[in-house]
């Protein structure tokens, strides 16, 4: 029996091992991690991460070939394949703080592998690396001395989260890169005949090492770099009247550029699109190619530019100030579908209006108020460590209520902004919030959800991601 062990149990770890037990029942799967509560968690009722589908692939194989451990050893040296897919947040300090990955957690399990394995093993990284970190990460495990041979492969992970289990079933593509020598293609083949369990032959890709690193970080920055292009013109909308739905609709049907990932945001969040792109740029500068890292570096600039224009607008449009005012803020997981808050778009624009001394009342079906006011009070990138090394939260911010109902939130509000495009803000009652709010009541839609329409006719001013603008709007002071 094939024996698989996962270094690192987290939102990509858990859900892929998963679905590789349940795909291979030929395949013994070992998910290991230093975080006692998460292995806890993963072992009980209440899974760490929410996802839909999740739930029942895990309960489908726990306890029969899929297992969750804390004892990182013994399943790393039992395994044949061991996955890496451990944190490798953005450097704090340092050489390179601010944009490279940090790859502490990479190097120790590492040398983890090399210290504790007693038969040849092949190493497969799916955590998102930088590119060339397989050499790094052979030099590590070569140099063990006890004539163990290992092969580095790059298999990294394209699964979104919300979606992950969908994903995970039926992937665009499933990307494998080694060595091309007969030892690496030997590799190659047998984490193929993992994957070809369920994902056709024809998409499973297989590469050499240094484009399966770099395509991994590519393909995150063309996702986001159409976000932020989308978001630039939704700006250029609200200048001249125009609509970015209608706009985004009439260039996605273009069959060269495709109708997906083309709706205006708040701006896009999430654990990987910043740290891939800071990442690549850090990439760039090393290699001297100091033009393509300032291209790269514009998709986060205009992500930044779209979630301090939001602030911008909801302060603009309420007298210039919010000093004091409820904010209601329904959404704060960076996107719906998940529970997680890494770089939500969220944490930007209640910092913003906290500055402007707003009071807020925060609703998410499934973010907890201890994340808010971890998120809140947590300095730029701790987010991206292991759980048991993250500050705790010794501080809450005084301003913020966190409240576990939407009618809750948006009562005796001054204005409400939608962060998050849950589908329970689509069907709100909005007249009988409209009725429980101050007056003028504004509605700021992030996610371009509600009917605008319909909440003007209820007595709501509207402001809409890159929709024609209010009259109230309108009239309002220059914004940037
Ligand atoms: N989240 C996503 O949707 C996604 C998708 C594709 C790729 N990625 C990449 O995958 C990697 C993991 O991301 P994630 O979101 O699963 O992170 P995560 O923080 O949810 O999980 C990482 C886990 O690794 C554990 N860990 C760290 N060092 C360890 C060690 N030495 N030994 C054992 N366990 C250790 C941590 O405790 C943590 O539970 C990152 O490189 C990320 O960029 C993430
Ligand atoms: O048209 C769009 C699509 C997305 N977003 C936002 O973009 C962010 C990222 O969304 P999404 O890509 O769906 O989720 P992630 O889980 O961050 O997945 C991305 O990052 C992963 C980690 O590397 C990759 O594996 C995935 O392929 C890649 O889609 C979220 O805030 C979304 O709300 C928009 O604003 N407009």
């Amino acid at each position: 029996m094939v024996k698989i062990c996962c270094i690192g149990a987290g939102y990509v770890g858990g859900p892929t091992m998963a679905v590789i037990a349940l795909k291979c029942p030929s395949v013994e799967v070992a998910v290991v991690d230093i975080s006692v509560p998460r292995i806890n968690a993963w072992n009980s009722d209440q899974l760490p991460i929410y996802e839909p589908g999740l739930d029942d692939v895990v309960k489908e194989c726990r306890g029969r070939n899929l297992f969750f451990s804390t004892d990182v050893e013994k399943h790393v040296s039992e395994a044949d394949i061991v996955f890496v897919s451990v944190n490798t947040p953005t450097k704090t300090q340092g050489l390179g703080a601010g944009k490279a990955a940090d790859l502490t957690y990479w190097e120790s399990a590492a040398r983890v592998i090399a210290d504790v394995s007693k038969s040849n093993k092949i190493v497969v990284e799916k955590s998102t690396v930088p590119v060339k970190t397989a050499e790094a990460i052979e030099k590590i495990l070569t140099h063990n001395s006890k004539g163990i041979k290992f092969q580095i492969l790059s298999n990294p992970e394209f699964l979104a989260e919300g979606t992950a289990i969908k994903d995970l079933f039926n992937p665009d593509r499933v990307l494998i890169g080694g060595r091309e020598t007969p030892e690496g293609q030997k590799a190659i083949q047998a984490l193929k005949d993992v994957y070809a369990h369920w994902v056709p032959e024809d998409r499973i890709l297989t590469t050499n090492l240094w484009s399966a690193e770099l395509s991994k970080l590519a393909a995150n920055a063309f996702l986001a770099q159409r976000i932020s292009s989308v978001n630039a013109m939704s700006a250029l909308c609200e200048a001249t009247g125009a609509n970015i739905s209608q706009v985004a609709y009439a260039v996605g049907t273009d069959s060269r550029i495709g109708p997906k990932f083309l709706n205006g945001s708040v701006g896009f969040g999430g654990s990987c699109f910043q740290k891939d792109i800071l990442n690549l740029v850090y990439i760039c500068e090393c290699n001297g190619l100091p033009e393509v890292a300032e291209y790269w570096k514009q998709v986060i600039k205009i992500n930044d530019y779209q979630k301090s224009r939001f602030v911008n607008r909801v302060v603009a449009s309420m007298f210039n100030t919010v000093s004091s005012k409820k904010i209601a803020i329904l959404g704060f997981a960076f996107k719906k579908d998940t529970g997680d808050t890494r770089e939500t778009p969220a944490i930007d624009v209640c910092k913003g209006l906290l500055g402007d001394k707003a009071r807020l009342s925060i609703y998410d079906p499934q973010v907890t108020e201890d994340q808010i006011q971890r998120d809140l009070t947590m300095k730029k990138f701790d987010w991206d460590h292991p759980l048991h090394l993250q500050p705790m939260s010794p501080t809450t911010v005084k301003q913020v209520t966190v409240v576990w109902d939407a009618y809750e939130a948006t009562k005796d509000a001054h204005g409400i902004c939608i962060l998050t495009e849950w589908d329970e803000f689509k069907s709100l009652d909005y007249q009988r919030i409209y009725e429980g709010m101050q007056k003028p009541a504004f509605v700021f839609d992030g996610r371009n959800i509600v009917d605008a329409e319909k909440l003007r006719e209820i007595g709501f001013i509207v402001y809409a991601i890159g929709k024609p603008l209010d009259a109230w709007l309108k009239d309002m002071p220059a914004i940037a």
